[in-house]
């Protein structure tokens, strides 16, 4: 062999030599390859799959572990009896505690048993049953009970302490003997009655934790009624403030309850007057007291003392007699009537809503409940302007009592009777009391219900009580629940479509290398 064929003889083996440790790597790879990343994926697919499993699992509303709480509303008319419900572990997000039952206590409020104290507690059994029936009994140990009772006790207190506290203790007694856990029976301030209406209101709306307004709240009961709202003015009076700290938000309430102008003992206090002047001088008894608040026709005998027995009509004096109450049925006279019971001569601050008491002038929009509604909902007088609503009602009002009778043949007629004295006193009490005017009218939302619990203050009262609503906000999931599945199950198709091609891609090159050296 030349020097030319030794030189091409060695690269051909150096050539030779490089082929040969290609094809030896190709050969190499080729049988770990592909087991491995099949099995790989196959690996990583399940473990994909367990984890979106898992997570959905694990995730899903938990089947409803449900907490309970009871209040009853001891108001002057009657008892209510709310069970409340809310997700075991969402108790301090806003809005989760919804009402689950109501039962109403047969027979009047608790103040009615002053004379018969035990019947007081009695009164609460059948409810009280039901509620046995409605919470799952594992829960009934924990479940609170509060009794809170309204302006009905806050007379009887004032009229006889004794029989309000055996009333109370009557109440605390009975309750004490069902299975849940009793935290107390009293009577509320009228600040709580209306603080606590706002909170349930605004809780329900949802209004607490948003940079939105809130609602202010009207109720209206059989012998108090409240107005609660976030005013714009400095509050004057210390008595009509009230500050709260919720979801990491300061509200300063304006809130005044007014004793004796519930629309029960309004009536008592408009008739003591209307008796006191047309009466006073006239001796003999069947003397008729011609009244512009009930409707023509309606004609009753009826006793003085009916009127005179509540602290509200205490400063009116009257000898005990019977008279003919007669119906004209005459709307604005009646209103002129009613706005004697309001005192706006004087007040020792700089606005005053009557009776020398502070108000700011009212703002924003307002839910009116409890009496408010039913009695205007019973009149369709809920949607149209201030104009139209007294037109309707000054209909209303002269309409013959034998004809309101005939319309409404299923309605008790001592309810029956008193709508319109009842309306023309809502009117009265939000125009010239409250100083509503035509032009916010409007704000006024007549409301039961929101959502399905009803407004009113023991919702407020108990989220208030088993701190449910905290001072500051909690800390939320940076996703809701449904996106964090939905999150998680995209995420995991993208990494099985990435593997999918991966392994496409891999196959692909590592079948072009093979095809290559069978080429060589
Ligand atoms: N369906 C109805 N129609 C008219 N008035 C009603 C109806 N249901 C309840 N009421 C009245 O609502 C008022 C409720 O007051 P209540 O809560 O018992 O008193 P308070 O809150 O002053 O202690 C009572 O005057 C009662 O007569
Ligand atoms: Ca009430």
């Amino acid at each position: 062999m030349d020097e030319q064929g030794e030189i091409e003889t060695h690269q051909t083996r150096q050539h030779f030599s490089s082929l040969q440790r290609s094809n030896f790597e190709v050969k190499v790879k080729n049988p770990w390859y592909r087991p491995v990343v099949i099995f790989l994926a196959a690996v990583i697919s399940v473990a994909i799959i367990i984890m979106v499993a898992i997570s959905v699992v694990q995730n899903k509303p938990l089947k409803q572990k449900c907490k309970y709480g009871i209040v009853l509303d001891a108001g002057s008319s009657h008892t209510s009896v709310f069970i409340y419900e809310w997700p075991a572990e969402k108790e301090n997000n806003t809005g989760k505690v919804r009402q689950k039952h109501t039962c109403n206590v047969k027979g009047k409020g608790i103040s009615s048993y002053s004379n018969n104290p035990n019947g007081a507690g009695a009164s609460l059994h059948e409810c009280m049953e039901e509620a046995k029936q409605i919470i799952p009994t594992h829960r009934h140990h924990e479940t609170p009970v509060y009794l809170g009772a309204t302006a009905g006790m806050r007379l009887l207190e004032k009229e006889n302490k004794g029989a309000s506290e055996k009333v109370l203790d009557s109440v605390a007694y009975s309750l004490k003997g069902y299975p849940f856990s009793y935290q107390g029976a009293r009577i509320i301030k009228g600040q709580e009655e209306g603080a606590f209406g706002w909170i349930t209101v605004n809780y329900l709306s949802e209004n607490l934790r948003k940079p939105t307004g809130t609602l202010g709240a009207l109720d209206l009961g059989g012998a108090s009624t409240q107005i609660t709202f976030v005013p714009q003015q400095k509050i004057e009076s210390h008595d009509n403030s009230i500050n709260f700290r919720l979801y990491g938000n300061d509200y300063h309430l304006y809130t005044h309850s007014f004793l004796c102008y519930g629309k029960d003992q309004v009536l008592k206090l408009s008739m003591a007057k209307k008796l006191e002047s047309t009466l006073k001088d006239k001796v003999t008894d069947h003397t008729e007291l011609r009244d512009p608040c009930f409707h023509p026709g309606f004609n009753f005998t009826r006793n003085v003392q009916s009127f005179f027995n509540t602290p509200c009509t205490e400063d009116v004096k009257m000898a005990n007699r019977n008279f003919f109450h007669l119906g004209l049925g005459n709307w604005s006279q009646c209103q002129q009537s009613i706005r004697k019971v309001f005192n706006t001569s004087y007040c020792p601050y700089s606005r005053c809503s009557f009776n020398g008491v502070f108000q700011p002038s009212v703002d924003g929009d307002f839910g009116a409940f409890s009496a408010f509604f039913f009695v205007m909902d019973f009149l369709n007088l809920t949607s149209d302007d201030l104009a139209v609503t007294k037109q309707k009602l000054a209909t209303y009002c002269s309409t013959p009592w034998k004809k309101i009778k005939e319309n409404h043949p299923h309605i008790k007629e001592k309810y029956l009777s008193e709508y319109c004295f009842s309306a023309t006193y809502i009117l009265t009490l939000l125009e010239d009391g409250y100083n509503f005017t035509s032009d916010n009218w409007k704000d006024i939302q007549f409301i039961k219900k929101i959502g399905d619990s009803d407004a009113g203050w023991t919702l407020g009262y108990m989220l208030n009580l088993t701190n449910m609503i905290p001072a500051e906000a909690p800390d939320t999931p940076l996703m809701p629940h449904e996106g964090y599945i939905t999150f998680m199950l995209l995420f995991s198709l993208l990494i099985l479509l990435l593997l999918l091609l991966f392994y496409i891609y891999f196959r692909r090159s590592t079948r072009t290398a093979q095809k290559d050296i069978s080429v060589i």
